[in-house]
Protein backbone atom coordinates (compact mmCIF):
# COMPACT_ATOMS: atom_id res chain seq x y z
CA UNK A 1 0.00 0.00 0.00
CA UNK A 2 1.03 3.33 -0.67
CA UNK A 3 1.95 5.69 2.23
CA UNK A 4 -0.74 8.27 2.69
CA UNK A 5 0.12 10.39 5.56
CA UNK A 6 0.29 13.53 3.85
CA UNK A 7 -3.38 13.06 2.18
CA UNK A 8 -5.88 14.95 3.76
CA UNK A 9 -9.81 14.59 2.76
CA UNK A 10 -10.66 17.96 1.36
CA UNK A 11 -14.36 18.91 2.40
CA UNK A 12 -16.05 20.17 -0.85
CA UNK A 13 -18.22 23.30 -1.22
CA UNK A 14 -21.01 21.76 -2.84
CA UNK A 15 -22.47 18.60 0.32
CA UNK A 16 -24.03 15.81 -0.88
CA UNK A 17 -27.11 17.61 1.16
CA UNK A 18 -27.10 20.02 -1.48
CA UNK A 19 -27.61 17.85 -4.42
CA UNK A 20 -30.14 15.96 -2.30
CA UNK A 21 -32.15 19.05 -2.27
CA UNK A 22 -31.86 20.17 -5.71
CA UNK A 23 -32.24 16.52 -7.58
CA UNK A 24 -35.23 15.68 -4.77
CA UNK A 25 -33.60 11.90 -5.19
CA UNK A 26 -31.52 10.30 -2.33
CA UNK A 27 -28.90 7.58 -2.94
CA UNK A 28 -28.69 3.87 -2.32
CA UNK A 29 -26.82 1.06 -3.41
CA UNK A 30 -28.46 -1.97 -4.51
CA UNK A 31 -26.04 -4.96 -3.99
CA UNK A 32 -26.77 -7.80 -5.62
CA UNK A 33 -25.07 -11.03 -4.80
CA UNK A 34 -25.18 -14.48 -5.94
CA UNK A 35 -23.56 -17.23 -7.81
CA UNK A 36 -22.99 -17.12 -11.52
CA UNK A 37 -26.39 -17.94 -13.05
CA UNK A 38 -28.36 -17.05 -10.24
CA UNK A 39 -29.93 -13.94 -12.11
CA UNK A 40 -28.17 -11.32 -10.69
CA UNK A 41 -27.35 -9.20 -14.31
CA UNK A 42 -30.95 -10.00 -15.34
CA UNK A 43 -32.62 -8.10 -12.43
CA UNK A 44 -30.16 -5.12 -12.37
CA UNK A 45 -30.76 -4.70 -15.69
CA UNK A 46 -35.02 -4.94 -15.48
CA UNK A 47 -34.96 -3.45 -12.11
CA UNK A 48 -32.45 -0.24 -13.34
CA UNK A 49 -34.95 0.03 -16.67
CA UNK A 50 -38.19 -0.08 -13.99
CA UNK A 51 -36.92 2.60 -11.74
CA UNK A 52 -35.46 4.51 -14.92
CA UNK A 53 -38.55 4.82 -16.88
CA UNK A 54 -40.19 6.26 -12.96
CA UNK A 55 -37.50 8.95 -13.31
CA UNK A 56 -35.23 8.24 -11.14
CA UNK A 57 -31.42 8.74 -11.60
CA UNK A 58 -29.93 5.56 -11.77
CA UNK A 59 -26.31 3.25 -12.85
CA UNK A 60 -25.96 0.35 -13.10
CA UNK A 61 -22.25 -1.66 -11.98
CA UNK A 62 -22.12 -5.06 -13.68
CA UNK A 63 -19.49 -7.24 -13.15
CA UNK A 64 -18.61 -8.27 -16.52
CA UNK A 65 -17.99 -4.37 -18.05
CA UNK A 66 -16.23 -3.46 -14.59
CA UNK A 67 -13.71 -5.86 -15.04
CA UNK A 68 -12.98 -5.16 -19.02
CA UNK A 69 -12.14 -1.20 -17.50
CA UNK A 70 -11.63 -0.47 -13.87
CA UNK A 71 -10.74 -3.66 -12.74
CA UNK A 72 -8.72 -5.22 -16.09
CA UNK A 73 -5.80 -6.04 -14.15
CA UNK A 74 -7.91 -8.45 -11.50
CA UNK A 75 -8.69 -12.22 -11.99
CA UNK A 76 -10.33 -14.60 -9.90
CA UNK A 77 -7.99 -15.42 -7.32
CA UNK A 78 -9.37 -14.69 -3.55
CA UNK A 79 -7.05 -11.44 -3.26
CA UNK A 80 -8.18 -10.46 -6.83
CA UNK A 81 -11.93 -10.86 -6.33
CA UNK A 82 -11.33 -9.19 -3.15
CA UNK A 83 -9.91 -5.90 -4.65
CA UNK A 84 -12.49 -5.77 -7.24
CA UNK A 85 -15.45 -5.92 -4.32
CA UNK A 86 -13.17 -3.14 -2.72
CA UNK A 87 -13.17 -0.96 -5.24
CA UNK A 88 -16.58 -1.27 -6.90
CA UNK A 89 -17.34 -0.29 -2.93
CA UNK A 90 -15.13 2.47 -3.37
CA UNK A 91 -17.40 3.87 -6.60
CA UNK A 92 -20.61 2.86 -5.71
CA UNK A 93 -20.16 5.24 -2.12
CA UNK A 94 -19.54 7.96 -5.10
CA UNK A 95 -22.24 7.31 -6.70
CA UNK A 96 -24.53 7.54 -3.30
CA UNK A 97 -22.40 10.70 -2.96
CA UNK A 98 -23.92 11.88 -6.18
CA UNK A 99 -27.30 10.92 -5.06
CA UNK A 100 -27.82 7.82 -7.49
CA UNK A 101 -29.68 4.73 -7.21
CA UNK A 102 -26.29 3.00 -8.17
CA UNK A 103 -26.99 -1.18 -8.85
CA UNK A 104 -24.30 -3.17 -8.62
CA UNK A 105 -24.46 -6.82 -10.52
CA UNK A 106 -21.00 -9.27 -8.44
CA UNK A 107 -20.88 -12.45 -7.42
CA UNK A 108 -19.21 -10.93 -4.16
CA UNK A 109 -18.17 -14.15 -2.48
CA UNK A 110 -17.22 -12.86 0.27
CA UNK A 111 -19.24 -11.95 3.51
CA UNK A 112 -16.76 -9.59 4.89
CA UNK A 113 -16.18 -7.77 1.55
CA UNK A 114 -20.27 -6.90 1.16
CA UNK A 115 -19.63 -6.32 5.04
CA UNK A 116 -17.17 -3.33 4.03
CA UNK A 117 -19.16 -2.02 1.25
CA UNK A 118 -21.89 -1.49 3.41
CA UNK A 119 -20.26 0.45 6.02
CA UNK A 120 -18.29 2.18 3.32
CA UNK A 121 -22.19 4.52 3.56
CA UNK A 122 -24.85 5.81 5.68
CA UNK A 123 -27.12 3.38 7.65
CA UNK A 124 -29.79 2.74 5.20
CA UNK A 125 -28.28 3.33 1.58
CA UNK A 126 -27.27 -0.07 1.52
CA UNK A 127 -29.28 -2.81 0.34
CA UNK A 128 -28.25 -6.05 0.05
CA UNK A 129 -30.13 -8.12 -2.33
CA UNK A 130 -29.20 -12.22 -2.03
CA UNK A 131 -29.79 -13.59 -5.43
CA UNK A 132 -30.97 -17.07 -4.13
CA UNK A 133 -30.45 -20.09 -6.22
CA UNK A 134 -29.17 -23.56 -5.88
CA UNK A 135 -25.37 -24.56 -7.98
CA UNK A 136 -27.48 -27.26 -9.66
CA UNK A 137 -30.20 -24.57 -11.33
CA UNK A 138 -27.31 -22.19 -11.84
CA UNK A 139 -25.06 -25.03 -13.30
CA UNK A 140 -28.52 -25.95 -15.86
CA UNK A 141 -29.33 -22.27 -16.66
CA UNK A 142 -25.35 -21.95 -17.56
CA UNK A 143 -25.97 -18.63 -19.95
CA UNK A 144 -22.59 -18.38 -21.03
CA UNK A 145 -21.26 -22.11 -20.94
CA UNK A 146 -18.96 -20.88 -18.22
CA UNK A 147 -20.11 -23.98 -15.63
CA UNK A 148 -19.40 -26.33 -18.63
CA UNK A 149 -15.64 -25.15 -19.00
CA UNK A 150 -15.82 -24.88 -15.61
CA UNK A 151 -16.08 -28.52 -14.91
CA UNK A 152 -14.11 -29.85 -17.40
CA UNK A 153 -11.24 -28.06 -15.65
CA UNK A 154 -10.56 -25.19 -18.30
CA UNK A 155 -11.74 -22.57 -16.09
CA UNK A 156 -9.73 -22.96 -12.55
CA UNK A 157 -11.21 -21.26 -9.12
CA UNK A 158 -15.12 -20.91 -10.14
CA UNK A 159 -17.09 -19.69 -7.64
CA UNK A 160 -19.36 -22.57 -6.31
CA UNK A 161 -17.38 -25.06 -7.62
CA UNK A 162 -14.22 -24.42 -6.91
CA UNK A 163 -14.39 -21.52 -5.19
CA UNK A 164 -16.27 -20.25 -2.43
CA UNK A 165 -18.98 -18.80 -2.12
CA UNK A 166 -20.90 -17.35 1.35
CA UNK A 167 -24.42 -16.30 1.34
CA UNK A 168 -25.09 -12.99 3.03
CA UNK A 169 -26.82 -14.02 7.00
CA UNK A 170 -29.06 -10.85 7.42
CA UNK A 171 -30.02 -9.54 3.26
CA UNK A 172 -32.39 -6.90 3.25
CA UNK A 173 -34.07 -9.05 0.52
CA UNK A 174 -33.62 -12.76 -0.66
CA UNK A 175 -34.88 -13.16 -3.96
CA UNK A 176 -35.34 -17.07 -4.90
CA UNK A 177 -35.26 -17.20 -8.59
CA UNK A 178 -35.44 -21.15 -8.52
CA UNK A 179 -38.92 -21.14 -9.47
CA UNK A 180 -40.23 -17.69 -9.89
CA UNK A 181 -39.50 -15.83 -13.39
CA UNK A 182 -37.35 -12.82 -13.97
CA UNK A 183 -40.66 -10.26 -14.20
CA UNK A 184 -41.91 -11.47 -10.83
CA UNK A 185 -38.51 -11.26 -9.21
CA UNK A 186 -38.01 -7.60 -10.27
CA UNK A 187 -41.54 -6.82 -9.03
CA UNK A 188 -40.64 -8.73 -5.44
CA UNK A 189 -37.97 -5.79 -5.47
CA UNK A 190 -40.17 -2.69 -6.43
CA UNK A 191 -42.23 -3.88 -3.76
CA UNK A 192 -39.23 -4.13 -1.19
CA UNK A 193 -37.76 -0.35 -2.29
CA UNK A 194 -41.62 0.94 -2.12
CA UNK A 195 -42.29 -0.60 1.37
CA UNK A 196 -39.71 0.89 2.80
CA UNK A 197 -39.79 4.27 0.86
CA UNK A 198 -36.73 4.08 -1.24
CA UNK A 199 -39.02 4.72 -4.22
CA UNK A 200 -41.99 5.88 -4.52
N1 LIG B 1 -13.48 -18.26 -12.03
C1 LIG B 1 -14.62 -17.56 -12.15
N2 LIG B 1 -15.53 -17.59 -11.15
C2 LIG B 1 -16.67 -16.87 -11.27
N3 LIG B 1 -16.99 -16.13 -12.37
C3 LIG B 1 -16.10 -16.08 -13.39
C4 LIG B 1 -14.89 -16.81 -13.32
N4 LIG B 1 -14.22 -16.58 -14.48
C5 LIG B 1 -14.96 -15.76 -15.23
N5 LIG B 1 -16.10 -15.45 -14.58
C6 LIG B 1 -17.08 -14.48 -15.11
O1 LIG B 1 -16.90 -13.30 -14.33
C7 LIG B 1 -18.11 -12.92 -13.71
C8 LIG B 1 -17.91 -12.70 -12.20
O2 LIG B 1 -17.21 -11.53 -11.98
P1 LIG B 1 -17.42 -10.76 -10.61
O3 LIG B 1 -16.61 -9.53 -10.72
O4 LIG B 1 -18.86 -10.62 -10.35
O5 LIG B 1 -16.78 -11.79 -9.57
S1 LIG B 1 -16.33 -11.54 -8.06
O6 LIG B 1 -17.39 -10.74 -7.40
O7 LIG B 1 -15.06 -10.82 -8.06
O8 LIG B 1 -16.20 -12.89 -7.47
C9 LIG B 1 -19.10 -14.03 -13.89
O9 LIG B 1 -20.29 -13.35 -14.27
P2 LIG B 1 -21.74 -13.76 -13.75
O10 LIG B 1 -22.00 -15.05 -14.45
O11 LIG B 1 -22.60 -12.64 -14.28
O12 LIG B 1 -21.77 -13.86 -12.27
C10 LIG B 1 -18.52 -14.87 -15.01
O13 LIG B 1 -19.10 -14.48 -16.23
N1 LIG C 1 -36.33 -15.12 -11.57
C1 LIG C 1 -35.27 -14.96 -12.36
N2 LIG C 1 -34.50 -13.88 -12.22
C2 LIG C 1 -33.41 -13.70 -12.99
N3 LIG C 1 -33.00 -14.56 -13.95
C3 LIG C 1 -33.74 -15.66 -14.14
C4 LIG C 1 -34.90 -15.91 -13.35
N4 LIG C 1 -35.45 -17.10 -13.76
C5 LIG C 1 -34.66 -17.52 -14.76
N5 LIG C 1 -33.64 -16.68 -15.01
C6 LIG C 1 -32.61 -16.87 -16.06
O1 LIG C 1 -31.37 -17.17 -15.42
C7 LIG C 1 -30.28 -16.61 -16.16
C8 LIG C 1 -29.50 -15.70 -15.23
O2 LIG C 1 -28.40 -15.16 -15.92
P1 LIG C 1 -27.69 -13.83 -15.44
O3 LIG C 1 -28.69 -12.77 -15.17
O4 LIG C 1 -26.60 -13.55 -16.43
O5 LIG C 1 -27.08 -14.30 -14.03
P2 LIG C 1 -25.83 -13.73 -13.24
O6 LIG C 1 -25.69 -12.28 -13.60
O7 LIG C 1 -26.16 -13.95 -11.80
O8 LIG C 1 -24.65 -14.55 -13.69
C9 LIG C 1 -30.88 -15.86 -17.35
O9 LIG C 1 -30.84 -16.69 -18.47
C10 LIG C 1 -32.34 -15.62 -16.89
O10 LIG C 1 -33.25 -15.54 -17.97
Amino acid sequence: MIEKTNVVWHQTTITKQDREKQSGQKGVVIWFTGLSGSGKSTLANRLEAALFAGGHRTYLLDGDNIRSGLNRDLGFSDIDRRENIRRISEVAKLFVDSNTIVLTAFISPFREDRIAARQKVEAGEFIEVYVKCDLSICESRDPKGLYKKARSGVIPSFTGIDSPYEAPNAPELIVNTENQDPEASTEQIIRFLKEKKIIH
